[in-house]
C-alpha cells in the first residue's frame, strides 16, 4: 500500500522529488538507529549476568546509547523538512496538473458534478494526501522500521523470544485487516457526507440573498442543518465502528508479552535462559508493542488516503477533447465559421438541442443569433468555442474543421464575453490583462476606452488599481460587461462571441455596451446572442434560431420581409417597448 501511494505520489505530479527519497531513507534510518539504542543495553545485561562488565564498559555503552540516540534524533531533524520540502513541492506540482487537465476537460462534465464534490476532492482529498507525505510517512515508515530493526537484533540474542515477542501478529493483522473492512463502509460514508456538507454550505452562502428574499429561510437552514448532521453522525460512525476491533488488534498483539513470560520461565527453568537476558526483553517488548499498536492505527489512514487518491486520479483520467494528432494540428486561415448539418445533444443523449444547423457566419462582420429563450442560441455559440463537440456534422473556422485545430490554437483565436462575467479577485487591471498578461498600462487604457470603461474605472477610488471584491460584486451589471469587453478587445482576438447582458443593464449602460459591441466588430468576425431586437437591426447577418433549428437568416429588411418568427418577435417586442413607453 505505501508503495502504491508513493508512486502514486510520481503519477499525480508527473515527477518524483529527490527530497521526498531521501527523506523515507532518512526515516528508515531514525528508526534502526531507535532500535540500535537498546543493544548496548542488552550487551551490558549480559555481560553482567556472566560477571565480565567493567566501568569501561559501561561507559563505552552509555556512549553508544547516545551516539544511537543522536543519530535518530538527527535522522528526523534533517529527514523532517525533506519529507515536507519533497511534498509540498509535489502537490504543488499535482495541484497544478490536476487545475490544467480541467482547463482541456469537456464543460459538459463539469455540468454534471457537483460543486462540493468538486472542490472537496481539489481541497481536503488534495491535502489529505499532501499531509500523508509531509507529516504521516516519515513517522509511519520509522514507526515500522524500529521494531523490525529491534526484532532482527534480538534474533541475534535469542530467535526463541523474538517469535514468542511477536506470536500474536498475525492474528494481530487479520484483526486489523477486519478493522479496515469494518470502517469501509463509514468511510465511504463520511466522505458522500462531507461532500454534500460542502456544497450544502457553499450553496447556502452563494444564495443567501435568494434565501432572504423569498422568506425561505427556515427549509434552507433546516436542510443545512441536516445536511450537517448527517456528517457528525457519519463522523462518529467512522471513530466508533472499528474501535473495538482495533482493540482486538491491540490485544492480540500484546497477548506475546503474557506467552514471553511464561516461555521466559520455562526456559530459565530447564537453564536455556539468563534471567538478565529475559529482563531485556521484557523490557523491549513494551516500545515494540507501542510502535506496532501505532503502526496499525496509520493503516487506518493509509486506507482513507488511498481513497483520496483515488478520487484525484479519477479527475486526471476524465478524458479530454480530442487533439489532433501532433503534427497534424491545422491553423484557420480566415475566419468564417461555417455549420455543416450539426446536431448536438448534452450529454450525446437523445434530445438534440440543435438538430441540423447549416449557415456560414461570415468573416469580418456582425452576426447576430436571436430566437426564443431555449431555442439554442447559447448552444450555438459555445459550440464555435469548441466547448463541447458536436455529435454529428462539423464547425469549420476558416475551412478547418474545429477538431484539426489544437485548443491553445482555437483560444488564441475566440474571445468569449459571457452574459454572466466572471471577475476574479484582484486589481481591475489585474482583470483586464487576463487575456493578454504583457500587455502594457497604455494598451489597457486603450482598449478600456473603446469598451466604453476607462470613465467609470477612473472614477473607482482606485482606478485601475482598485481591487474588486469577490465576482467583482461592487460594480454593476453593465460595467462588469464593459470590462469583460476591454478584456476581450485587450486580447484582440479574429473571432469574438459575445452573450449579450439585458436584465442588469440599464438603458444608456446598453447604449454605451452597443457602442463598444460596433467597436469591436469592426475588422473582426462577431457573434452576438441578442436579446433585444432592435440592438441588431444594423447587423450583417441575423441567424433566427427556433427549437434548436435555424429557421431563418437574412439582415433585418429582408427577415422583416418574410414575415416569419424574426418579424413576429419583432413586432411584440416593438409593442412591449410602446407598453414600457405608455406605462412611465
Ligand atoms: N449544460 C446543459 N446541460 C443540459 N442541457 C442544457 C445545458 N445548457 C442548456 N441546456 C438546454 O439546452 C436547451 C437550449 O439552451 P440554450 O441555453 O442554448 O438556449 P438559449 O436559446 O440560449 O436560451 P436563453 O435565451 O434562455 O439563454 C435548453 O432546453 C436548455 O435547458
Amino acid at each position: 500500500m505505501i508503495r502504491d501511494l508513493l508512486f502514486a505520489g510520481h503519477r499525480l505530479s508527473g515527477q518524483g522529488d529527490t527530497r521526498l527519497r531521501r527523506g523515507i531513507a532518512l526515516a528508515v534510518l531514525e528508526g534502526v538507529a531507535g532500535a540500535a539504542m537498546y543493544l548496548p543495553l542488552i550487551l551490558l545485561l549480559q555481560e553482567v549476568a556472566a560477571g565480565t562488565v567493567t566501568p569501561l564498559r559501561i561507559s563505552t555503552c552509555a556512549l553508544a546509547m547516545l551516539a544511537c540516540m543522536l543519530l535518530r534524533i538527527m535522522a528526523g531533524h534533517i529527514g523532517m523538512p525533506m519529507l515536507f520540502a519533497g511534498a509540498y513541492a509535489m502537490m504543488g506540482e499535482a495541484r497544478l496538473r490536476v487545475a490544467d487537465h480541467l482547463r482541456h476537460v469537456p464543460m459538459g462534465w463539469f455540468t454534471r458534478q457537483r460543486s462540493g464534490d468538486l472542490s472537496a476532492r481539489l481541497t481536503s482529498d488534495l491535502e489529505l494526501i499532501e499531509h500523508l507525505w509531509s507529516h504521516f510517512l516519515g513517522s509511519f515508515v520509522s514507526g515500522l522500521a524500529m521494531p523490525l530493526a529491534l526484532m532482527l537484533f534480538l534474533a541475534w540474542v535469542d530467535w526463541r523470544l523474538v517469535l514468542v515477542v511477536l506470536a500474536g501478529l498475525p492474528l494481530a493483522w487479520i484483526a486489523l485487516a477486519w478493522t479496515q473492512h469494518v470502517v469501509a463502509r463509514p468511510g465511504e460514508r463520511l466522505i458522500a457526507a462531507s461532500a454534500a456538507a460542502q456544497s450544502a454550505l457553499l450553496e447556502y452562502v452563494q444564495g443567501i440573498a435568494v434565501i432572504r428574499s423569498f422568506g425561505r429561510f427556515g427549509e434552507a437552514w433546516r436542510h443545512l442543518v441536516a445536511v450537517l448532521d448527517e456528517q457528525h453522525a457519519a463522523l462518529v460512525a467512522v471513530e466508533a465502528k472499528p474501535t473495538p476491533w482495533l482493540v482486538s488488534y491491540g490485544f492480540l498483539l500484546e497477548a506475546g508479552y503474557i506467552g514471553l513470560v511464561f516461555a521466559g520461565v520455562w526456559w530459565l527453568a530447564d537453564d536455556t535462559l539468563t534471567p538478565l537476558t529475559l529482563v531485556a526483553f521484557l523490557v523491549v517488548a513494551v516500545p515494540v508493542y507501542r510502535q506496532l499498536f501505532e503502526v496499525g492505527l496509520a493503516t487506518m489512514m493509509l486506507r482513507f488516503s488511498r481513497r483520496a487518491l483515488r478520487r484525484i486520479e479519477a479527475l486526471l483520467a476524465v478524458p479530454l477533447l480530442p487533439e489532433p494528432d501532433a503534427g497534424k494540428a491545422r491553423s484557420p486561415v480566415d475566419h468564417d465559421i461555417v455549420f455543416d448539418g450539426v446536431r448536438f445533444a448534452y450529454d450525446g443523449g437523445d434530445g438534440a438541442v440543435l438538430d441540423g444547423v447549416s449557415c456560414t457566419i461570415p468573416a469580418r462582420g456582425l452576426t447576430a443569433v436571436v430566437g426564443p429563450s431555449g431555442a439554442g442560441k447559447t448552444t450555438l455559440v459555445n459550440l464555435i468555442a469548441r466547448l463541447w463537440d458536436v455529435q454529428e456534422g462539423s464547425i469549420r473556422l476558416g475551412g478547418v474543421d474545429l477538431r484539426e485545430i489544437g485548443t491553445g490554437e482555437l483560444h488564441r483565436h475566440v474571445a468569449l464575453v459571457f452574459q454572466d462575467v466572471v471577475l476574479f479577485s484582484g486589481t481591475v487591471l489585474d482583470n483586464l490583462r487576463l487575456g493578454r498578461p504583457e500587455a502594457c498600462r497604455e494598451e489597457v487604457t486603450a482598449a478600456a476606452r473603446r469598451a466604453q470603461a476607462h470613465d467609470f474605472i477612473e472614477a473607482l477610488p482606485q482606478g485601475y488599481a482598485t481591487v474588486l471584491d469577490e465576482g467583482g460584486a461592487s460594480l454593476s451589471g453593465g460595467e462588469r460587461q464593459r470590462i469583460s469587453i476591454a478584456r476581450a478587445l485587450l486580447k484582440d482576438a479574429p473571432i469574438l462571441l459575445l452573450d449579450e447582458a439585458t436584465a442588469s443593464v440599464d438603458p444608456s449602460a446598453e447604449a454605451e455596451i452597443q457602442r463598444a459591441i460596433a467597436e469591436l466588430a469592426r475588422g473582426r468576425t462577431v457573434v452576438v446572442i441578442a436579446h433585444r431586437l432592435k440592438n441588431v437591426r444594423h447587423a450583417d447577418h441575423i441567424l433566427v434560431m427556433e427549437h434548436g433549428r435555424l429557421v431563418e437568416q437574412g439582415r433585418h429588411d429582408d427577415l422583416l420581409l418574410q414575415g416569419g418568427l424574426y418579424a413576429h418577435l419583432w413586432s411584440r417586442q416593438q409593442v412591449a417597448q410602446g407598453w414600457r413607453v405608455g406605462t412611465m
